[in-house]
């Protein structure tokens, strides 16, 4: 409830001087009879008091300025009884609400808009006539206590409206909270007043004061100044308040004053331009946004930025709320179309790109150069996970729901079932022809033949002392996730290469997960078949993170995997990053195998036909891979063979679009000799890494870091991608550094053993116990000490 005493203000130059304590009661009524409209306006607009109405006299104000108060502040208007013939007016022809009308009856103006309060003539005071005591007389008659010590129950809260704590006041405590216009209250404690902030520094500025609905209480509303209301400095006496948009308001405003030049948030208030581009980025993605979790978090980033904004032009956030305030007044509304420039317009169609397909040359020599062409062309972690993070939560959190929604934004099929269970229905093998059956059937004995190949013969052991015995034995990982990507081609090889080598080490739990197609919202039939061949138990219908995120942590029809595998685009390796990363998930990765790589060496001698389909074959991937050629000693004719022929031989591809995109990041590398060359490669650290030159074999021995090496000219990258036995899939963005491809170790763990005889205690013992010492784990050298104390081997005294 607002105080029942009304400034009436009929004269702007007294309501200036004497608001300081006016405006405590947060309210006004403004005589219509004696202001002009742009008085009126000007004030409504502009001074923040919580409630300004207008008496309106008849006849003065024409419909639109009438219409202009009520859209610019005013909240209702007051009509004395001998004009109650124009509400008739108001409500039908203008439209203005019921409830914004007051008229006087029995000398009472009953308000019913946003406070409900009867105020009765004699309480409406002209400005000129309203002294600090004859408000402090009001507001000391108006509140009633039943306590016994007379005070009155006050709650104070900020400009916000949040509770910094509950207090007392006195009469005399009142009286002068108001004559100094700070927070004064009475101290129970110390039997005195309380002049908040005297001897802390923790003061605060009054704003208003208000009274509950039976006049038993007060509310103070101020603004708080220094560390906080409460005494043991937090914010209010109930600790401190979330963070939330006042709190990032306040940080923001700290940082404008001490963020350090070399960060991101003096970049933003430095930088306008850089500041508005983040608005319209942030926006953009806010309406992009679906489900919960995206839309909260990218609406959370658009307020940072604009809060930024507000900041940097010293506009707080209460002014955007009286701004709200007078928005929620307004009588008239804009039709709310948006600008012709937002709406969405049909887009004019692509031009299909013409010119040369040409790869960048640059000099070994060049550093800078080379700095460039061995960089990948992706997203910044930061910000593929700012893409990631929600999708990975919300399936987490949601399970099934949020799998299916995803997979109907994304790939656009709307299933009912995320999940396809073995053994597979006849139907999903339709179109799978003999022919391919039989290509699928070699590839996986190839396959199958080096991955077996792989497993350790025998358990190793090994005596390190006499009667010390340690051995190693392999365990397959019980149940492993496996993704086959299904964006812009369906993979069955990956199927191949990640179903077998988990079948060789007898994973227990098989579970594939590949992207539906739009068509018919299937997974292709090759995959169906190779997820038969291998034992798979269920086919995730569903692609990107929300797949890893399905399997890594189990929905209510998939269950949660040890290991997830495969390649992937950036969402897919963002998504494998992240659940490796999160102990809840328990969930392991293979490696981050991401858009597909290749770098070629070659000679003059290298044909050109050849060195350009093996950098097309990779090219084709995705936009987002790169290939490069390093080229030792390659006359300007070779150079322009190769160029040539990479043009003609894509113009030819069905993929042609990708591989011009792609082939715009990618580069013919110029080096001198052969060693130079493979230090090259070795730097950039490639997925696949092809040598076409002479005596290619001898060169292998210099191969430091790459993921899988193709030796020779009759030695095609696509081999490896299909059918001759090693995997593809391997480290990229250059982790073939510290990763390797997946092999049949990738599906085991190995445990390692032990069995020690007295005589190997007797033979290690005494280094156990004087290292255990050393660290002071007296248990660790007790557990060596009482058995070979028990042995006889040491002194019963030993130390
Ligand atoms: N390194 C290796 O061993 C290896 C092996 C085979 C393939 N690959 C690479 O795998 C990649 C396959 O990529 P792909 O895109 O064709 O298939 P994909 O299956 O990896 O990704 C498709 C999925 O990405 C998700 N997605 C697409 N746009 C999205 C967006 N804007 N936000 C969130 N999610 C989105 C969708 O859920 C979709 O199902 C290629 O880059 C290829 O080169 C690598
Ligand atoms: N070259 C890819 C690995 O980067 C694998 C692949 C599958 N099909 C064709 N190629
Ligand atoms: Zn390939």
């Amino acid at each position: 409830m607002v105080l029942p005493i009304l400034p009436l203000i009929d004269d702007l130059a007294s309501w200036a001087t004497k608001k300081a304590y006016a405006s405590l009661v947060g309210q006004v009524l403004l005589d219509g009879s004696s202001l002009n409209k742009d008085e009126i306006v000007q004030f409504a607009k502009e001074e923040e008091v919580p409630l300004v109405a207008l008496s309106l006299p008849n006849a003065k104000f024409s419909d639109d300025e009438i219409i202009a108060f009520l859209n610019n502040g005013v909240s209702s208007l007051f009509i004395a009884s001998q004009d109650a013939k124009i509400v008739g007016h108001l409500t039908e022809e203008l439209n203005v609400p019921k409830n914004r009308i007051v008229v006087e009856e029995n000398n009472l103006f009953y308000n019913q808009f946003l406070v409900k309060q009867k105020f009765s003539q004699d309480k409406i005071v002209s400005i000129k006539a309203l002294t600090k005591d004859l408000l402090i007389k009001e507001v000391i008659a108006e509140v009633r206590t039943d306590r016994p010590d007379g005070l009155f129950a006050t709650l104070v809260v900020d400009q916000h409206e949040r509770c910094l704590g509950l207090v007392y006041s006195s009469k005399e405590s009142v009286a002068k909270a108001i004559d100094l216009g700070r927070g004064v209250y009475y101290s129970r404690s110390r039997n005195e007043i309380w002049v908040k902030g005297e001897t802390s520094g923790n003061g605060q500025r009054l704003l208003q004061i208000s009274t509950d609905c039976d006049s038993d209480a007060l509310k103070f509303i101020v603004e708080q100044e220094n560390v906080g209301f409460c005494h043991l400095e937090t914010m209010s006496c109930f600790g401190e308040f979330k963070h939330g948009l006042v709190g990032l308001e306040s940080l923001l405003k700290q940082r404008l004053q001490d963020a350090p030049k070399e960060s991101y948030t003096r970049r933003l208030f430095n930088d306008s331009a850089l500041l508005d581009a983040k608005i319209k980025e942030e926006a953009e993605e806010l309406t992009e946004a679906r489900g919960k979790q995206e839309i909260s978090w990218e609406a959370a980033d658009l307020f940072y930025f604009a809060l930024a904004k507000l900041v940097a032009n010293n506009v707080s956030l209460k002014d955007v709320e009286n701004n709200l305030n007078m928005k929620h007044l307004k009588i008239t509304r804009r039709k709310g179309d948006a600008k012709p420039k937002f709406v969405e317009q049909a887009k004019p169609e692509k031009e299909t790109p013409t010119g040369p397909i040409h790869l960048h040359v640059v000099n070994a020599s060049d550093k800078e150069g080379i700095m460039k062409a061995l960089s990948r062309p992706i997203q910044k972690t930061s910000e593929i996970m700012h893409l990631v993070n929600p999708i990975i939560e919300n399936v987490r959190d949601r399970g099934d729901s949020a799998l299916l929604e995803y997979t109907e934004k994304f790939d656009g099929v709307k299933l009912s079932t995320p999940v396809l269970n073995a053994p597979f229905p006849e139907e999903y093998f339709e179109g799978l022809t003999e022919e391919m059956k039989d290509a699928l059937d070699l590839s996986i004995e190839n396959v199958r033949k080096f991955h077996a190949a792989q497993l350790p013969k025998e358990i190793l052991e090994v005596e390190t002392q006499p009667g010390v015995l340690c051995s190693r034995f392999p365990r397959p990982i019980e149940k492993v996730g496996l993704y086959i990507p299904g964006g812009t081609a369906i993979l069955p090889s990956t199927a191949l290469m990640l179903g077998v080598p988990a079948q060789v080490a007898q994973c227990k739990e098989i579970i594939f997960a590949s992207p539906p197609r739009k068509s018919d919202g299937k997974v292709s039939p090759e995959v169906v078949y190779v997820a038969e061949k291998v034992g798979a138990s269920k086919i995730v219908l569903a692609g990107g993170a929300q797949a890893v995120a399905a399997m890594a942590y189990g929905t209510e029809s998939i269950p949660k995997v040890d290991k997830v595998m495969g390649p992937g685009n950036q969402f897919v390796t963002a998504a494998k990053m992240y659940v490796q990363n999160d102990t809840q998930a328990l969930c392991s990765i293979d490696m981050p195998a991401g858009p597909s790589e290749v770098l070629v060496i070659a000679d003059e001698d290298a044909d050109a036909d050849f060195v350009a389909s093996d950098l097309l074959s990779q090219a084709e991937h995705g936009i987002d891979s790169q290939v490069i050629l390093v080229g030792i000693k390659l006359s300007g004719k070779k150079i322009q063979e190769i160029q040539d022929a990479v043009h003609n031989q894509a113009m030819q591809l069905p993929r042609v679009d990708i591989v011009r995109k792609c082939i715009a990041h990618s580069t013919i590398i110029l080096c001198d000799g052969y060693e130079e060359a493979l230090e090259m490669s070795n730097k950039y650290a490639p997925e696949h890494l092809i040598l076409q030159i002479a005596n290619a074999n001898d060169y292998v021995r210099l191969v430091d870091n790459a993921g899988s090496v193709f030796v020779g000219a009759y030695t095609p990258e696509s081999c490896g991608d299909y059918s001759s036995g090693t995997n593809h899939t391997l480290p990229t963005y250059g982790y073939a550094r510290q990763y390797s491809g997946a092999n049949t170790a990738t599906f085991q763990k190995f445990i390692t053993a032990q069995n020690i005889t007295p005589e190997g205690l007797e033979n290690i013992g005494r280094a156990v116990m004087c290292v255990a010492k050393k660290e002071g784990l007296d248990g660790h050298r007790n557990a060596v000490k009482i058995r070979m104390s028990k042995l006889g081997l040491i002194p019963k005294d030993f130390q």
